[in-house]
């Protein structure tokens, strides 16, 4: 399990942009993070992952404080975060990410399995170069395909997709469906489509830096189709709100 305990990430500037964050993200499920533009989910999403780390709070896996690990520690731990806006490598290969990801060789099947999951036939992109020769939309699949090789505890994806087409992002919603029912690590996504929050466990809404309302998919989403996410919350969750 994941605990979030008071996690705050403030500004130079004296911004607060995450305000006292907790939350529990239990094994095994999947959850979608969801909220208004600015509102925190992908600093929260750093912060777990280590890319920022947090002017407060504490992070715990498996009951093992990782506050104070890094980037590399965390993912050593099994942590996994297939970026918003992924980067790109010059002089590696699309074979070579892969492989790396994953830790070993891998056969053309297993890299024809990884790709085609994000809808990318394997001869055309095994040997590209990740540079800016592939579109937004490819680089974002390659990463994701990267995420899904590592097969860790917990893999975080932010807007998966974003610049994704509406073929490719139905075959993505299988392949989360498919990691929900097929391996036991927990799946954190960030998300603004109902698509996504749809096959959720449960929902998390942050907005202003706030954990707005959290719960099972079943009692978050119809606050968030009725109301403006999550701005009126459910019975005994006042409180969270009302910061
Ligand atoms: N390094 C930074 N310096 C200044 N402001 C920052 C920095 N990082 C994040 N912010 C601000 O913090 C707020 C939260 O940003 P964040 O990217 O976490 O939001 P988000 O909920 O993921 O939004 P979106 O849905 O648009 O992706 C935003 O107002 C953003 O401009």
């Amino acid at each position: 399990m994941l605990k979030l305990q008071n996690i705050n990430w403030t500004l130079e500037n004296g911004t607060q942009i995450i305000k006292d964050i907790n939350l529990d993200i239990p094994d095994g499920k999947l959850i979608v993070i969801t909220g208004p533009n600015g509102g925190g989910k992908t600093t929260l999403a750093k912060i777990i992952a280590g890319i920022e780390k947090p002017t407060s709070g504490k992070i715990f896996l498996d009951n093992t404080d990782i506050s104070d690990y890094d980037i590399t520690e965390r993912a050593k731990a099994g942590i996994s975060y297939a970026l918003q806006q992924p980067v790109r490598f010059k002089g590696i290969t699309v074979k070579n990410l892969l492989e790396l990801a994953s830790g070993k060789d891998l056969s053309i099947d297993e890299l024809c399995e990884l790709l085609g999951k994000v809808g990318l036939c394997t001869y055309d992109y095994i040997d590209r170069e990740i540079n800016s020769s592939l579109s937004g939309g490819e680089i974002k699949r390659i990463e994701i395909a990267s995420v899904l090789a590592r097969k860790t505890k917990l893999t975080i994806f932010d807007e998966p997709e974003a610049g994704i087409d509406l073929w490719s992002f139905t075959g993505l919603i299988k392949v989360f469906e498919e990691l929900k029912s097929k391996h036991k690590g927990t799946q954190i996504i960030i998300s603004h489509q109902e698509r996504i929050l749809e096959i959720a466990d449960e929902i998390i809404v942050i907005a202003d830096g706030l954990v707005r309302t959290s719960g099972q998919k079943d009692e978050i989403m119809p606050i968030l189709l009725e109301n403006e996410y999550g701005q009126h919350c459910p019975e005994g969750k006042e409180e969270v709100y009302s910061e």
